[in-house]
């Protein structure tokens, strides 16, 4: 059978959420900017014994992201919506999502595929435009190659189009079925001219 990648792409409000990180040092520091990145105002707290100066300085510059100096605790999952694990302790990863499922917490771990609800994207962003992209686990290299690859050729003036789609979106009157169709005519030509 051909291979199929079976993971469903949700677009996530963050900064609505909870999330709990554990650990403090370059992974840790990969997923919190990859999240900040998205979502500036996200609530994110880690905990951690020891927290790497590049992570420290990082957050600097977001002081709504809580640190805690110390190793994980239980009830550090109270109340988180997501939980992302980062540490060099395999052990205590698996104890964190059987916690997490108990729980119907869901969990990242981010160097085991095994152990993760959900996986972190690569991210194109032109504006409004986000583009998602995985490779099923296979290749974060590969997605991140095809990120900069889709970065290039997606024109920066994008914004401009989807501006003017949304006004003309409130604009058209019309029933359901008719506002389709004007929009499917109007985008006909509009980027991917042959
Ligand atoms: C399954 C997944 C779970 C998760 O982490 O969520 C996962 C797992 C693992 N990553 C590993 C390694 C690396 N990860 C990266 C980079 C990224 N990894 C990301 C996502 C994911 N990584 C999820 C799958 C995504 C998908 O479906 O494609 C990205 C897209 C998003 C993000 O992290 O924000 C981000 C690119 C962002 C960008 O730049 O666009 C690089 C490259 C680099 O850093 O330059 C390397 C080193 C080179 C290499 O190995 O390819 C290892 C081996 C660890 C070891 O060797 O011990 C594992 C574990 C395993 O595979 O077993
Ligand atoms: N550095 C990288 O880019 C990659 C690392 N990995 C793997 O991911 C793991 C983490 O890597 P790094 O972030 O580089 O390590 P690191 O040494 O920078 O960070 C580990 C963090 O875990 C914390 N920690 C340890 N015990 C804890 C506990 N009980 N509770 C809470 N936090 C605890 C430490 O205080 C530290 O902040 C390692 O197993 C590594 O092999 C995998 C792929 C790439």
């Amino acid at each position: 059978m051909e291979a199929q990648n079976r993971l469903f792409p949700v677009f996530l409000k963050l900064e609505q959420l909870d999330v709990l990180v554990v650990g403090g040092g370059n992974v840790a520091l990969e997923k919190v900017s990859a999240m900040l990145r998205n979502a500036p105002n996200s609530k994110i707290s880690l905990v951690a014994p020891f927290f790497r100066e590049d992570t420290l300085d990082y957050l600097k510059d977001f002081p709504q992201v809580q640190l805690m100096h110390r190793p994980f605790e239980v009830a550090d999952l109270d109340g988180r919506d997501l939980v992302i694990c980062t540490t060099d302790q395999y052990k205590l990863h698996v104890q964190i999502r059987e916690l997490a499922q108990q729980r119907h917490l869901l969990c990242n771990v981010a160097d085991t595929p095994a152990l993760c609800d959900f996986y972190l994207g690569s991210i194109v962003q032109k504006g409004d435009l986000k583009i998602a992209i995985s490779t099923n686990g296979k290749s974060p290299t590969l997605a991140k190659r095809i990120r900069a690859f889709l970065e290039e050729v997606i024109p920066d003036d994008i914004q401009t189009s989807l501006d003017s789609l949304e006004a003309l979106r409130k604009d058209l009157k019309g029933d359901f079925e008719s506002k389709i169709k004007a929009l499917n005519e109007l985008t006909k030509g509009l980027i991917f001219k042959k």
